[in-house]
């Protein structure tokens, strides 16, 4: 317990940067306090992930029933404005059950905009508080086109909070947010147009794979215009126009999603000296921005890694190692999956096709269409394809897979690509039959 500050650590923000780790801190006798100018837990269970894919089950669900080749009989819809009040009250949970269990582990909550006054000192609103080490954790915003008519743009937080299903919806941008957005509003009964400044979705993914996404998302009504410059928005009567090289798009709603931008002004990191671009602060291996006492993590830190919840999880807990002596190596990424949650899904992990098409001396890719499983039928899918990438020994080192279930696909074989496992180990994993674990790994060829 540090006698000369008021805290021996402190974070700047309480998302999952902040609480994945803190708790081992203050169990090892540190004193921890975070500092949060918004909600408790931040952007993941508050207006991210948690909410998005609470309001993307019925949109699933609708379309599995589509699927069904009327199996399940009628027509299925989304009541909104329900699905809004469930999303709502699972989301409300959060910041209470968040911050009264980082209390129980002997954290103080400081509420405010932080900024550094110097390397041991934050104000915040005016008060001053100190700290012999501090974590910025304070993650990221939405970028916000700076077009004529942008104030009728709305972002990511705006939209999982829409209280309507518009007849006509644009979407800007082409990346997570925009393709999960589509997939639930298309299913909710919007007419969706996602414009689209290049002519490849998804940036960090396949373009075999990312076309064949877009593609059925398309069979499903999205409309998609491909290589254009949006100009601006104008009211237009009740709606609006959005104008692009391509033409003009009418919508009642208009989703800005073309980016996250780091949370790194009006913190004092100027005064400090601390490094940081528009991708982020500079850190070092060990999390650490020019200034040793102050390490930063999650969606602010500058980095090659998806900037994801598990991300900013594993850099937190990293970071708490380090700050106590339990960790004292580099920080050494394990392979990190992610999904794109539309229907169907679009899922990841480790090295990726379009490397492994770049080092063909070094992998070998097979191809497999996951059609030709029959317990895919089970839940109705209809479509489906995933590249297995093996190194020159054998060792599963990626995978990519667009379907249904792509997602939990993925994680099934995560423990083999982390740990390197080769053919012969991952027979000897005897898994629940039938399930989509055992169909994941009995699949492998
Ligand atoms: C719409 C959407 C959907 C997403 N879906 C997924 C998903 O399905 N899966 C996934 O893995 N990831 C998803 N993500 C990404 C995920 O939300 C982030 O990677 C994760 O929240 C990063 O955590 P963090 O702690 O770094 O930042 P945040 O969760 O953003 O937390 C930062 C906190 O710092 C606070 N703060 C900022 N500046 C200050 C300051 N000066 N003083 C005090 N407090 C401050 C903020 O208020 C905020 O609470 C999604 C993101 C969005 C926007
Ligand atoms: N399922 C998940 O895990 C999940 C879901 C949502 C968000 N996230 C995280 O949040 C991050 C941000 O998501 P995002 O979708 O905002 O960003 P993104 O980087 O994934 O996509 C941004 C999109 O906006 C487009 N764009 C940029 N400038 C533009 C312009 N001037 N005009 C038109 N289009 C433009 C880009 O081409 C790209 O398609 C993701 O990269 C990811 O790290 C993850």
């Amino acid at each position: 317990m540090s006698t000369q500050y008021d805290y021996d650590v402190i974070f700047i923000g309480a998302g999952h940067g902040a609480f994945d780790g803190a708790p081992a801190l203050t169990a090892a006798g540190k004193s921890v306090a975070f500092i949060e100018e918004d909600k408790v837990g931040g952007t993941c269970p508050n207006w991210g992930c948690n909410a998005k894919v609470i309001l993307e089950a019925p949109a699933k669900l609708t379309q599995t029933v589509k699927q069904s080749d009327g199996v399940i009989a009628g027509d299925a819809y989304i009541d909104w404005e329900k699905a809004m009040a469930r999303k709502q009250e699972i989301v409300n949970m959060f910041p209470g059950a968040i911050q009264s269990g980082m209390e129980e582990a002997g954290i103080h909550f400081i509420f405010g905009h932080a900024s550094f006054k110097d390397e041991h000192t934050v104000t915040v609103d005016g008060k001053t508080v100190t700290a012999d080490q501090f974590v910025i954790a304070t993650g990221q915003h939405s970028h916000r086109l700076d077009i004529p008519g942008k104030e009728y743009l709305h972002d990511s937080k705006d939209f999982l909070s829409i209280n309507h299903v518009p007849d006509r919806m644009v979407i800007i941008g082409a990346g997570y947010i925009a393709l999960e957005a589509a997939s639930i509003m298309q299913a909710a009964g919007s007419k969706v147009t996602v414009i689209m400044k290049g002519d490849q979705a998804l940036k960090g993914f396949d373009r075999d794979y990312t076309n064949e996404l877009v593609k059925a998302l398309a069979d499903q009504g999205v409309l998609f215009i491909k290589n254009a410059d949006v100009q601006g928005v104008e009211q237009n009567g009740a709606g609006y126009t959005v104008s692009a090289s391509t033409g003009s798009y009418p919508a009642n709603y208009i989703l800005d999603a073309t980016g996250r931008v780091p949370n790194t002004k009006n913190l004092g990191l100027e005064g400090l000296g601390i490094d940081f671009d528009e991708q982020g602060i500079v850190v070092n291996g060990y999390l650490q921005t020019t200034k040793p006492n102050i390490y930063a993590t999650g969606d602010v830190v500058k980095k090659d890694q998806p900037k994801l919840t598990p991300t900013a999880t594993f850099e937190s807990q990293y970071v708490a190692d380090h700050i106590l002596g339990n960790d004292n190596a580099e920080i050494n990424y394990p392979a990190i999956a992610t999904t794109v949650f539309t229907t169907p899904r679009l899922a990841q992990a480790g090295i990726t096709l379009e490397e492994a098409k770049a080092n063909e001396d070094k992998y070998t890719i097979v191809e497999q269409n996951v059609m030709d499983d029959w317990y895919r039928l089970v839940d109705f899918e209809k479509t489906g394809k995933r590249s297995l990438i093996y190194n020159k020994d054998g060792q599963l080192v990626g995978v990519i897979e667009l379907s249904d279930k792509a997602e939990d696909v993925v994680n099934a074989l995560l423990p083999a690509i982390e740990f390197g496992y080769t053919q012969k180990q991952i027979k000897r994993l005897v898994t629940i039959f039938p399930s989509i674990g055992y169909s994941a790994l009995d699949n492998l060829q």
